[in-house]
């Protein structure tokens, strides 16, 4: 049994996913803070280059062979805006960020990203498409969505899911 919980944090580029993580890994330093983008490079599992979408391509099997290994210990935080290759027996919590059109617009506009990829995942943040694909890939009862507009919803969006992984290990806490 795990002693502590997996949580993916996952949502369209922008949103929050790593402002969210560092301060969860903060608040949580029992937890790791895995950045997908990062171990990807660490372990070579990169699959080649997206010329048109100008993003590297991921060897997913690979990933989620090696991933598996932390999930297994627990206490992982996993950054990612792709979400469904995860084992669903191991994640206990997803949470989506959203945020809104025109502050994702300016956040996106500071990364320089091609006019396709910029306009993608703006299109992708309307169309709910990575929360559709969290919701079809695990119990909808672990996928909470959270807005993530400003550093109050930052800050209480961490503390909410503080306060969820607590509970979760006095209720998974087996010498109780
Ligand atoms: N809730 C928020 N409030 C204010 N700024 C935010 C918030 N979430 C993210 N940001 C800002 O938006 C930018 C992108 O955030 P980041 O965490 O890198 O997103 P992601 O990891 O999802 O690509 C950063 O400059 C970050 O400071």
């Amino acid at each position: 049994m795990r002693k502590l919980p997996n949580i993916i944090v996952t949502g369209t580029p922008g949103t929050g996913k790593s402002t969210h993580s560092e301060r969860l890994q903060e608040l949580m330093p029992k937890m790791t803070y895995i950045s997908i983008n990062k171990y990807v490079q660490e372990h070579s599992l990169e699959d080649g280059f997206d010329e048109e979408r100008q993003s590297t391509m991921v060897d997913e099997d690979k990933l989620v062979d090696l991933l598996t290994v932390d999930l297994e210990k627990g206490g992982c935080i996993i950054d990612w805006h792709v979400c469904h290759i995860f084992p669903e027996s191991l994640i206990d919590l997803v949470v989506v960020l959203r945020t809104s059109t025109n502050r994702l617009f300016d956040r996106l506009k500071e990364r320089n990203y091609p006019e396709k990829k910029f306009m993608d995942n703006i299109d992708s943040e309307i169309m709910e498409i990575i929360l559709n694909d969290a919701r079809e890939s695990y119990d909808p009862e672990i996928v909470i969505e959270l807005h993530s507009n400003d550093n109050d919803d930052m800050e209480s969006n961490c503390q909410r899911i503080e306060s969820w992984a607590k509970q979760w290990i006095i209720d998974n806490d087996e010498d109780a």
